[in-house]
């Protein structure tokens, strides 16, 4: 087991640790301790962890310091986060008899978090809860920064709440389990760090973003902890998404949160997947606006297409989209202001900027040419 390294979360007294390191499920007890204190925890994870030895391991960890646990096993996949499943959770919670000092722990991937945290935002009005990620993405992103909640008909993430973890506990060793295609799926997130904020993170991923796939370990751990500096500190800076920082996190996903409206939540779309084709869709937008070199569009497209990664819809799905219907799903986005799209856009890889100077035929012809 190699040494933990830890990254804090700076929000005044909703601050808290990630902690980062290989082996960690085993000494989850020791560096969870201090944040759960009725040394109980209800472990939350998904039906495909169920059937790995990490919930075990979790559990085998937790109980080294004393600390007691039961386990609840949903759902694996995006169908899971859903009104029925939020229901049969809480009901689930409340039944075995929650208390305000009870603590949830998510282990999985984005989905077990985004449910897991939304549960515990709203059961008893609030109950602590802490991310143990276990896919790239979640690893990277979704752990990280409170956003919790579900997805509607009406669209992606559409309910939900803001409520930080008390602690994030990042085993970089479950890696080793994950099916390629989900680990090319949380590479979307990873490298939407350097589009968005960092030239010099993607210029090392285009030399390393092969051997972070391959499972190398040094290069995992650079890229998971150069991720979770960036959105740490975008998350510092704009908790609740309201100064237009951490929008920018959204980078792609105006476009990629359509694709998975309509493509159906399990309908076999990843959301890495629609935010790497979204992704490419936000360069042509920014290009074709005049505000980023095509060089860097066309940079960005190759690298993500060189690591695997969709870059057109078509790609990936063999449904019409068609493009009065993306329009309207984009205008459900959660970035609308006074009926008016927000897009983030950039001014060449590494510096991207919010706008709602957009004309819609811009958007079309994008939308049109890609797909
Ligand atoms: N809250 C946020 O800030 C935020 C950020 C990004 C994404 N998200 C959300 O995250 C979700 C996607 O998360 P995801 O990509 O982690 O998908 P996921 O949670 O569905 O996990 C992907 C698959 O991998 C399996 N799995 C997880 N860990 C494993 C492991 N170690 N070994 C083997 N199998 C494993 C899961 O059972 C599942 O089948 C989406 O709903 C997205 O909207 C939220
Ligand atoms: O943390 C954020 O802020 C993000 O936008 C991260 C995104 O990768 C993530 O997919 C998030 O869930 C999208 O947020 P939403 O507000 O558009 O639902
Ligand atoms: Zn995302």
């Amino acid at each position: 087991m190699s040494a933990a390294n830890v990254l804090r979360v700076a929000l005044g007294e909703r601050s808290y640790d990630i902690v980062i390191g290989e082996g960690l499920l085993d000494r989850a007890g020791e560096l969870l301790a201090s944040v759960l204190p009725l040394r109980h925890a209800v472990i939350v994870t998904d039906g495909n962890l169920a059937r790995t030895r990490h919930p075990d391991r979790l559990a085998a960890g937790l109980e080294r310091a004393g600390i007691s646990s039961r386990r609840i096993v949903l759902p694996a996949g995006e169908g899971s986060k859903s009104w029925p499943v939020l229901e049969g959770l809480v009901d689930d919670l409340l039944a075995h008899g929650l208390e305000r000092r009870s603590s949830l722990v998510a282990l999985g991937g984005g989905v077990i978090g985004d449910l897991v945290g939304f549960a515990a935002a709203i059961a008893l009005r609030g109950i602590d809860y802490v991310q143990i990620p276990t896919t790239l993405l979640s690893q990277v992103d979704s752990a990280v920064g409170g956003k919790t909640g579900i997805n509607s008909r009406h669209g992606k993430n559409l309910i939900g709440a803001f409520h930080q973890p008390k602690a994030v506990l990042i085993d970089t060793s479950v890696l080793d389990d994950l099916p390629v295609r989900e680990l090319e799926a949380g590479y979307a997130e990873v490298v939407k760090y350097g589009f968005i904020k960092d030239r010099s993170f993607f210029a090392w991923l285009e030399e390393h973003g092969k051997a972070v796939l391959a499972g190398d370990a040094s290069a995992r751990a650079h890229a998971i902890r150069r991720s979770l500096e960036v959105k740490a500190a975008v998350v510092a800076a704009d908790e609740r998404e309201t100064s237009g920082e951490r929008a920018l996190l959204n980078f792609g996903h105006t476009f990629g949160h359509a694709y998975e409206a309509l493509a159906g939540y399990d309908g076999g779309l990843l959301h890495g997947q629609a935010v790497s084709i979204g992704m490419v869709d936000a360069f042509a937008l920014s290009a074709r606006l005049g505000h980023c070199p095509q060089d860097d569009a066309e940079r960005a497209e190759a690298h993500l297409a060189r690591l695997g990664l969709p870059t057109r819809i078509t790609q990936v799905s063999n449904r019409p989209f068609p493009v009065d219907e993306l329009l309207a799903a984009m205008g459900r986005d959660k970035k609308v202001e006074n009926a008016r799209l927000r897009f983030v856009l950039v001014r060449g890889i590494g510096d991207a900027f919010t706008s709602a100077d957009v004309p819609e035929t811009a958007v079309r012809a994008v939308l049109a040419e890609h797909g």
